[in-house]
């Protein structure tokens, strides 16, 4: 099965799923300099406050906050979108003890870990899983995270990790908004690009926000308690370093909102 490690991780996953060679494949390296301003593109809007968080699970690659996504209660909108995007689930990416793990970089610069809040295109598809494999079928909000001090909400999450320790453990996460994670400003890099883990899917509008949220090395740290296998598995795999690398951009235009 695909997973982070050297005989399952990035460099072979193209053998079981060979779109890891195609030609929207995320993440990317984003340079500035290069992204072009698109004035046609609007702010990013989040309508978030009527949404029902579920629960909090190990899927054995990421800690996800899973959504009640059967109506348009918390939805995306605006910036590249045609559409509202129906917020699924949001999960993270991060490194080892000093290391950094977002998946996408800034001018070749990574950051400490990677926030991911996923969207699907519920207008035009019926179920997550079929807008998943169709070209604008998601919507992925990027928000890196940087290390200082310790973030004032982050704790709800970093508090509960110890309950999903171990890969196919599942709590109850009810009462989260997600616009406590967010930076102070909106301001977004877009592209088209892919799922950053298999089936790795070319199906997501990136949105990653320019300004990174501030989280402290202790609440870092406690994600990398969390295991990539399950509690009756004797090998004991620290989950840490589940990022991908920047992938090559094949002649994409990378957008800049103002
Ligand atoms: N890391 S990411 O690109 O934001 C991302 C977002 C949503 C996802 O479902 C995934 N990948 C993921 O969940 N892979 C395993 C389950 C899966 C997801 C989608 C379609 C079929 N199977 C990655
Ligand atoms: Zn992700």
């Amino acid at each position: 099965h695909w997973g982070y490690g050297k005989e399952n991780g990035p460099s072979v996953w193209h053998k079981n799923y060979p779109v890891a060679q195609g030609n929207r494949q995320s993440p990317i390296d984003i340079i500035p300099q290069q992204a072009s301003h698109d004035s046609s593109l609007g702010p990013i809007v989040l309508n978030y406050d009527q949404c029902t968080s579920i629960n909090i699970a190990n899927n054995g690659h990421s800690v996800v906050v899973e959504f009640d996504d059967s109506d348009d209660r918390s939805v995306i909108r605006g910036g590249p979108l045609d559409n509202p995007y129906r917020l699924k689930q949001f999960h993270f990416h991060w490194g080892g003890k000093g290391c950094h793990g977002s998946e996408h970089t800034v001018a070749g610069i990574s950051y400490a870990s990677e926030l991911h809040l996923v969207h699907w295109n519920a207008v035009k598809y019926k179920t997550f899983g079929e807008a998943a494999a169709a070209p604008d079928g998601l919507a992925v909000l990027g928000i890196f995270l940087d290390t200082g001090d310790d973030h004032r909400w982050l704790h709800m999450i970093t508090d509960v990790l110890y309950m999903v320790k171990f890969k196919g453990s599942v709590t109850d996460f009810k009462g989260f908004n997600p616009k406590c994670l967010l930076p102070s400003s909106l301001h977004y890099w877009t592209y088209l690009g892919s799922l950053t883990t298999p089936p790795l899917h070319e199906s997501v509008t990136w949105i990653v926000l320019k300004e990174p949220i501030i989280v402290s090395e202790k609440q870092l740290g406690k994600f990398r308690m969390l295991q990539f296998t399950g509690e009756e598995e004797d090998q004991r795999l620290r989950m840490e370093n589940n990022f991908r690398p920047p992938q090559p951009l094949k002649g994409r235009k990378v957008r800049s909102s103002n």
